[in-house]
């Protein structure tokens, strides 16, 4: 039997429309604009894709977009000055700063200048610690979006196994802690891991996030269990490029569901992102926070 394939794009879009709602009431109400500030320092072809999309998509929500675009040269002095005015600009609720930054700057020092509350990446060490202790943070978008589409599947998570292959700052290790807060049994997993497919098949819920293109194959995935797959890998195929996840495509034999790449994951990650924003700028305000927006 072929695995139900989870629909991040078709989710993102609701999630969007819920944001874009919420937002139209704050202005209608309060005279509130949610603004988003985005930092994009050097050339990388993604990045600037995902800064465009997110300023598009911020937009078509209603809230102020603020881009600024730094060459590669510029200094880290220079990011962190940017960032002390975004910090002090009450139009902006929320600073993001696009990873990765270029060699020659020390990305802890540059996340950690970013005000918390304006923190929507959910990246500054406070944040990190508030979500770690099980208290009220900024979540970053890309587990919060995992979150949201394994919420939607399950609805209660409680007492499933969920593994974690990867275990980086931006998705596994907060997926970790969104995953313990929902009563799922959690394991880590990663490259030195001994006996991955064997850990793996004992996974309710799998969530490849490696960045290494199909290396989850079906044989080590138990029937129906759940897959999201984080990954998001460009390769060159006869002179073209094609966007392929961390889980083997034939892993949905053998899944109960899975999320494609493209159009799972991804797309919740910028949604969430505009959610953080409305999240942020409530907080700010002291107004009541839109429910199913945050983790
Ligand atoms: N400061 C941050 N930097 C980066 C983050 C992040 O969350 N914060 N995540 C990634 C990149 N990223 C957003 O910045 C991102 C990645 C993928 C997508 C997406 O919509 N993917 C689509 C396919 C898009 C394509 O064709 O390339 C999909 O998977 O369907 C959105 C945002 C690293 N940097």
């Amino acid at each position: 039997m072929s695995a139900k394939m989870i629909d991040g794009r078709a989710f993102a879009e609701m999630l969007r429309e819920q944001v874009s709602l919420e937002v139209a009431r704050l202005k209608e109400n309060h005279g509130i604009t949610p603004g988003l500030a985005v930092i994009l320092v050097g050339q990388n072809p993604a990045s600037q894709i995902y800064v465009r999309n997110k300023g598009i998509q911020t937009k078509a929500a209603g809230m102020a977009s603020f881009e600024h675009r730094l060459p590669d040269t510029a200094r880290q002095a220079d990011v962190i000055a940017l960032i002390e005015r975004l910090n002090a600009d009450p139009t902006v609720h929320g600073i993001l700063v696009q990873l990765p930054l270029p060699g020659h700057m020390n990305t802890e020092a540059i996340i950690n200048a970013v005000d918390p509350s304006k923190d929507v990446d959910g990246f500054h060490i406070s944040n990190v610690g508030l979500l770690s202790t099980g208290q009220k943070a900024m979540v970053p978008c890309t587990p919060l979006g995992c979150l949201l589409l394994l919420r939607d599947h399950h609805g209660s998570l409680t007492g499933l196994n969920a593994v974690i292959v990867g275990r980086s700052n931006i998705v596994g290790k907060p997926m970790a802690q969104l995953l313990i807060t929902a009563d799922c049994t959690v394991t880590i997993a990663h490259s030195r891991t001994r006996d991955l497919p064997e850990l793996c098949r004992r996974a309710d819920i799998l969530i490849a996030a490696v960045g290494r293109p199909g290396m989850v194959k079906p044989d080590w995935i138990k029937p129906g269990a759940t897959v999201i797959d984080v990954g998001i890998n460009r390769i060159e195929e006869a002179s073209r490029s094609r966007l392929v996840g961390d889980v083997d495509p034939n892993a949905a034999q053998t899944a109960g569901a899975i999320t494609p790449v493209p159009g799972g994951v991804g797309p919740m990650t910028i949604a969430c992102l505009l959610a953080n924003t409305l999240t942020a700028c409530c907080r700010t305000h002291g107004l009541r926070e839109p429910d199913g927006l945050a983790a």
